[in-house]
């Protein structure tokens, strides 16, 4: 079911030390708004609380306070719907590529003939057609990328949670991906909510960057990106690029 407006309100979430006897506040009063089909970046200081935001809205863990809605209904476990990319790909090492990309289909009911195509479909989307029967081992960081990124665009999420998804690669690799998401984002208009510490990923992917404050994190700011779409690598060299990757930097700085 489409329809998929995320909205926190008042969300804390504080965890105990690990010798039990202080309290860490992790989120404090978080605030949120993300419409259905937009494209979201989070950017703040190391520790402020992104991924367990994140984690939050995947349903992976819980607030103290307030509350995250998803589709008006509170978030209270996992959910097809939302499907989560890690900065390490998750893979299992003995499939294939082919079966790690039809793994998760295996559980909905539907002809096998329909599940092979889709699974085509998305190995074509993502350019890995032709290693569909490597192991994940025998990939690049990138490629084994490209094949998560499969594994969850065939269940047809309406909300991907992507966390430094591409943090681990290689300038080059990361650009490709970066243009490969935008891609397959303006075909199928998930909603999308990616954690990044790159300040120029952000503005180049995103609609809205939500800068967060140092721990306990808070959002700081909200910031329109308006860029044209599509989008090329080309809008980097712009003055209203450089302009806004500018006084994202100092805000970022102003907290260090
Ligand atoms: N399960 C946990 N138990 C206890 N503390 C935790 C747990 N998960 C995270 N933390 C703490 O919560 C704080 C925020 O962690 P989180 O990973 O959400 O930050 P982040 O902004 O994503 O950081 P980074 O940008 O470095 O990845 C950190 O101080 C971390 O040590």
């Amino acid at each position: 079911m489409k329809g998929t407006d995320i909205v926190v309100k008042g969300l804390s979430k504080s965890y105990n030390s690990v010798n039990g006897e202080e309290s860490l506040e992790v989120l404090d009063d978080i605030h949120l708004h993300i419409k259905q089909g937009e494209f979201i970046s989070i950017l703040g200081p190391s520790g402020c609380g992104k991924s367990t935001l994140l984690n939050i809205l995947a349903g992976f863990e819980s607030g103290d306070n307030g509350v995250a809605t998803c589709c008006k209904e509170k978030i209270e476990g996992v959910s097809t719907q939302r499907a989560v990319v890690f900065q390490s790909p998750v893979l299992f090492p003995w499939l294939s590529v082919r079966k790690n990309v039809m793994f998760g289909l295996k559980q909905k009911k539907m002809d096998d003939g329909v599940r092979q195509k889709i699974v085509d479909k998305y190995l074509k989307a993502v350019g890995i057609s032709k290693f569909e029967n490597y192991y994940p081992g025998q990939l690049s960081g990138g490629m084994q990328q490209r094949v998560a990124l499969a594994r969850v665009l065939v269940l047809d999420p309406n909300i991907l949670l992507m966390d430094e998804p591409f943090a681990a690669l290689d300038a080059q690799s990361r650009l490709s991906m970066q243009e490969l998401l935008l891609n397959l984002w303006q075909k199928h208009k998930p909603t999308v909510i990616f954690v990044t510490h790159d300040v120029e990923e952000a503005l180049f992917l995103s609609d809205k960057i939500f800068i967060m404050s140092k721990r306990p994190g808070r959002i700081k700011e909200e910031i329109e990106v308006t860029f044209r779409r599509p989008r090329n690598i080309s809008i980097i060299g712009t003055p209203e690029f450089s302009e806004l990757k500018k006084h994202i930097l100092s805000t970022l700085m102003d907290m260090c």
